[in-house]
């Protein structure tokens, strides 16, 4: 039976990367997906900007939405204070067994808790099952789709404080304008593009960097 390009991007990382050093893992995953396959990586050019976003939050508590193989959940993890933690989720068991060896092999898995499922089932349980109060940090890397629900999801469940940083992959390509309609308009949100590129590709792509104001209830 054939591998999976997620099985063959892990080979990748296990064959190249020196095994608890982010930083390596990060870099073969880029080498891979420049030289062999493309993969939906948030990748270099758009994960130096993740990197300046997180860097800026430096959040104790961080959720992601759209593990993948990980790549984003390791440049996320190794910034993140010390006794800080990152929730990320997973709804592909095939991508979330991947991705845990990847964060393995980078050494974060202290830092990283992985939960396979659907982000409207998993989101209203996140208070009780993991004893969060609210987000620091949010990153959306999930089917585009699920942007605009997922977003008043958090709100409706209080996982959102003022300052909370929710930041947004593939506002361009593949696109999510209703989500992008909304927190541009909103008054509960303070939005700002920072125009970039598709991973390893010439495409016009942006990140949609948010913070939430909370509401203007008493
Ligand atoms: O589709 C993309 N990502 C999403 C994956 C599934 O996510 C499913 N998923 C993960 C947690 C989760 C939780 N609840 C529900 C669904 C949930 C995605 C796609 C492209 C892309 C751009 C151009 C193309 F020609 C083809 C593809 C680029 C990206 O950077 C992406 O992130
Ligand atoms: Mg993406």
């Amino acid at each position: 039976t054939h591998s999976s390009r997620p099985q063959r991007l892990l080979r990748a990382v296990q064959k190249g990367a020196v095994r608890g050093d982010a930083r390596s893992v990060v870099a073969n995953i880029d080498r891979f997906c420049h030289h062999s396959e493309w993969a939906m990586n948030i990748g270099d050019e758009k994960g130096a900007i993740l990197d300046s976003v997180v860097s800026e939050v430096n959040p104790a508590l961080a959720l992601e939405l759209g593990t993948y193989c990980g790549y984003s959940t390791v440049r996320i993890a190794r910034l993140l204070p010390p006794g800080g933690r990152l929730i990320t989720l997973e709804f592909n068991p095939e991508y979330a067994a991947v991705a845990r060896q990847v964060i393995e092999w980078a050494g974060l898995e202290d830092s990283v808790q992985l939960v396979e499922g659907g982000s409207g089932d998993w989101i209203p349980q996140l208070k009780e099952h993991f004893g969060v109060q609210s987000f620091d940090f949010v990153f959306l890397d999930h089917w585009k789709e699920r942007y605009l629900p997922d977003i008043h999801l958090l709100e409706e469940c209080e996982l959102l404080r003022k300052g909370t940083v929710v930041l947004a992959d593939n506002v361009v390509c593949p696109g999510a304008p209703d989500y992008l309609a909304y927190v541009r308009n909103s008054p509960a949100y303070q939005s700002s593009y920072f125009q970039s590129h598709l991973e390893y590709t010439k495409a016009v792509d942006g990140l949609e960097k948010s913070v939430y104001l909370g509401t203007t209830d008493a």
